[in-house]
This record gives C-alpha cells, structure tokens and sequence, in this order.
C-alpha cells in the first residue's frame, strides 16, 4: 500500500506525521494512506505560496499560459492512471472518471489561453489634464478547499484560472479524494510550474481551513461542497475580508413538458441524474413530468433505469458505482423509506445493495411533503411527480433554498426559452442533460453558492481590479 506525502515549496511532507487511510468504496480496501497534516503544515503552503507569488505573478501570461499547456499536455499523458486512481479512491465507473479528467483538463487549456486576454482599458478622464488608467492584478494566495465528488474537476476548476492570472495556491483535497489532487500536483511540478506556486496539503480539515480563513496572507477562498460548510467558511472569511467563491449544494428540478420529445427527455433525466451515481450538485433531484404523459415518460424512464449496471466501477459494463460512505447510503435510504411510507411507489430498486451501493431506484406517486422533494438526496433515486400547467410547475421549481442547475425538455423553442429565463437557477438545460463544460459560467443563485467557475467569468474571481489616475 503506497505512502503519499502532501507536497509544499515543491516538496514531499508529511512523512513523520500520523497517516490516514484513504479506501476504496467499492471494496472498503485500504488503498493508500496521507498525512495526517494540520495548522502547522497548512501555515508552511502559506508561507510557500506567498513567496512564489511575486516571481510568478511577474512572469508574462504568455510564460504562464506555456507551462500551463505543458501541465495539460502532462494529464492527457497520464490520463489512464488517474482516471484508475480516481475510480479507486472515488468509485465513479472508469469511463465517467476518463470523462472528468477530460473535463477537468479542459480547465486548464481553456484558462491557458484565458491569460493572454486579461485586459485593462482606459477611461476617458473628465479632466483634460489626466488620463485614467484600469488594470487587473492577481488576488494574490489563493486557498482551494474541495469535495470528493469531482477529485479532480474541482480543482483544475478553481486552480486553472488562478495560475493564469499570475496567483498561487494552497489545496485542501477531500479526505476521501486525496491521491488524484497529490498526482496532479506532482505533474504541474513536472510540468515546470515553479515551486511553492502550487501546493497540497492533506489532513484535519478544521485545522487547515481554520489557519487559512485566519492569515492574513490568503486572499481569496474558493469552495466546493455543501451549504453548511460554505456559510461557515464564508463566514470566517469574513475576518481578514477574503474574496470568496461558493460552489454549494443543489436540488435541481427536471421538468418534463408535455410537448417534448419523449425519448430525448427520458435520454436527458437519466443523464442529469445518475452521473456519478447521483453524487453531483447539479443531479436532477426531481422530476415533474405533464399529467398527460407521465405514464408514457414513466414506462420508457423504467425500462431504462432496469438497463443500469451497479458494481465496482473498474469493471466494464458497470453504469453505478459505490456511495462515497456509509452515511451516504442511509441518507439516500431515509429518502426512500420517508417517501414510501408518504406514499409513493416504488416501481424499480429502493434498497441497499451489498457495501456501499445502491440499487437505482424510480419513485412514482410522489408528492412535495416528501423530503426528497425537499432536500438534496445525492443518490441514484428518481422521484417522478406530475404538474398540471406551466404556471405551477415554475412556482413549484423555484420553490427552494437552492438555485444551482434545473432542466426542461420541450419541442417548443419560445416555451423552452421563456421557461428558462423564469427558472431562479444559475444553470439551465433546455433539453440537455449534461451541460457542464470548461467554457460556460457554472454557479448557483440562492444558497447554491457565489461566483462563477468557467467560462470567461471564471477568471474574475482571481482579478483584483486597480486605477491609476495620472497627472499630467
Ligand atoms: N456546487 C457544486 O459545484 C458542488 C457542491 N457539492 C455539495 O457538497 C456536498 C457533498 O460534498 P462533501 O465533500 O460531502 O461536502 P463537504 O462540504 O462536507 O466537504 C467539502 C470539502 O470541505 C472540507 N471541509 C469540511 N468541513 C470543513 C471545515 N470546517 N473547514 C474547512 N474545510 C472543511 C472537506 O474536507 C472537503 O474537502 C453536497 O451537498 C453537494 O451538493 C459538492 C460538489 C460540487
Ligand atoms: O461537483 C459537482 O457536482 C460538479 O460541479 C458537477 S459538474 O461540474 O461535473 O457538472
């Protein structure tokens, strides 16, 4: 079983501390171990990156942009091994973890090319005698704290647009998820990204995070995870006014209008909902489906949720893989059981399999008192509920903390259009059930986060904007 070492100033760390185990959900197998870091060694990747900064923010964006294509150029090298390390330590199917790590380095090509077009501009000045000049710098020390879900995707997300504006940063990985960021962070060394610029440290959450929100020399957090652990970062970032980005948790409507094209919207839920085997923020949580065709969306939607595989996601043919724990598996069971007994019928799964997973499951008959429909299941289950007019289904839709991702299918372009525009959600698919992708603006409204990540926003959040007033 292998020892990973957390990596500062672009070397290995940790070896004389305590180890944590990292395991395969799939088979509850120790696989590798970190170290158990803290506030100590959270304070070094500070102390690392706060010196890196002036060299790297003052190298050009064309010196910046090249050693990010190399780093990229590195990943699709060694895209096999990391998407095996990923399905090892995550459990995601080995085709949906080469399809992250293709996501994922689509971050750093696109936000190579990002940093040759961070422009100022020039203001003109009301007074003839000066001329206003607009500039954008890099924030600074960038902290990156990130979940289990996307062990890679979640941070090229955040560190691809913060190396191209010239910033550097300190990564927290998710205890679960840790040997896919070391392994990045071993290749954007190998690329030739210059020491202390990027950094991993792996251990006490609570620890690292708190010694981050508390020095003065971290800049910016951004955040991927749940809400609750978001609103407390936030808040402690309060203390040395960080900029923040929040990319939180979800609970995205799907509806299916009477006038779509049945198969494409059967081809479109199964997509928004079972990636990931329902562990992404953006899953399709709730399904509303028109009266009048729920029985017809219904059968086809069964017959190919009965087509899902589950097993361990090294094995080929497999569609579903493990839960990220035990926890998560009564979660999705809680939902399950608190809808049955409400009154819903479960017309495929709706149990527990052997270990961490959890058969694929199809909830007809559900109603809105039912927590499902109410919070974030994060698992492979289905609620189908009906609605009878656009009007209801909107105000239904809308009716949430959350505000990250919802879908419509319709075959009528100005209804689809004008329901995405009344949808309160940072990310709509009209009739797409995947729309993740490097170059669009991805982020929630309401408690599903702030900023965006991707797209030519996404740099943004790493831009401090200055004037310089000159005299003439
Ligand atoms: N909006 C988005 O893009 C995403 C949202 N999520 C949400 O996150 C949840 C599932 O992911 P989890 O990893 O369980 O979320 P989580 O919020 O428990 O953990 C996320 C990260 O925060 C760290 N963390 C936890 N407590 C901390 C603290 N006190 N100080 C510093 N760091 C701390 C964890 O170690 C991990 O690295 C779901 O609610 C999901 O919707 C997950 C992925 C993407
Ligand atoms: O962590 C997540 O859930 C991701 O943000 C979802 S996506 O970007 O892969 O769609």
């Amino acid at each position: 079983m292998k020892a990973y070492s957390m990596i500062i100033n672009g070397k290995n760390v940790g070896e004389d501390l305590s180890k944590i185990d990292v395991t395969n959900p799939s088979t509850g197998n120790v696989i590798a171990t970190v170290p158990d870091g803290g506030a100590e060694e959270a304070t070094q990747a500070v102390a690392a990156a706060y010196t890196a900064f002036e060299k790297w923010s003052d190298r050009t964006a064309y010196e910046r942009s090249a050693l990010l294509e190399k780093w990229y150029a590195l990943i699709n090298e060694h895209i096999d091994e990391l998407a095996e390390t990923m399905t090892v330590e995550q459990g995601k199917p080995l085709h949906e973890a080469r399809g992250e790590m293709n996501y994922a380095n689509g971050f750093i090509s696109w936000y190579a090319e990002q940093a040759k077009r961070i422009y100022g501009e020039m203001v003109p000045a009301s007074h003839s005698n000066k001329r206003i000049f607009v500039h954008k710098q890099p924030v600074g020390v960038v902290a990156v704290i990130t979940p289990w879900n996307f062990p890679a995707a979640m941070i090229t997300r955040k560190v691809g647009p913060a190396l191209a504006a010239g910033c550097t940063v300190v990564i927290k990985p998710a205890e679960q998820t840790p040997i896919t960021a070391i392994k990045l962070v071993k290749l954007a060394h190998e690329a030739g990204i210059p020491e202390g610029v990027i950094n991993v440290v792996t251990g006490d959450a609570k620890a690292i995070g708190d010694a981050w929100l508390n020095d003065a020399r971290v800049r910016k957090l951004t955040f991927t995870g749940s809400t609750e652990v978001g609103k407390l970062l936030m808040r402690g970032a309060a203390e040395t006014v960080k900029k923040i980005s929040l990319e939180l948790g979800g609970h995205a409507p799907a509806i299916v209008m009477e006038d779509c094209d049945i198969d494409k919207a059967v081809e479109g839920v199964i997509a928004a909902k079972y990636r990931n085997a329902g562990q992404t923020c953006v899953c399709a949580n709730r399904i509303y489906v028109h009266e009048s065709i729920v029985d017809a969306f219904s059968v086809k939607f069964i017959e190919r949720v009965k087509q899902l595989q589950v097993g361990d996601g090294k094995q080929e043919g497999v569609h579903i893989g493990p839960l990220i724990d035990e926890a998560a598996v009564k979660k999705v069971q809680s939902h399950v059981d608190d809808a049955q007994e409400k009154g819903a019928n479960v017309a495929v799964g709706g149990s527990r399999k052997e270990g961490l997973f959890f058969e694929p499951t199809v909830l007809l008959n559900v109603t809105d008192d039912m927590i499902c429909m109410q919070e974030e299941t994060f698992g492979p289950v289905t609620p189908i509920t009906t609605f009878a007019t656009e009007e209801e289904v909107l105000k239904r839709a809308n009716d949430s903390i959350y505000g990250l991702a919802a879908y419509v299918f319709t075959e009528n372009l100005s209804k689809g259009i004008r329901m995405s525009e009344k949808l309160e959600y940072g990310i709509v698919g009209l009739n797409d059930g995947l729309p993740s992708t490097p170059q669009a603006p991805f982020g929630g409204f309401k408690q599903s986060g702030l900023g965006r990540e991707g797209g030519h926003q996404g740099i943004d959040e790493y831009i401090e904007v200055k004037y310089i007033s000159v005299g003439l």
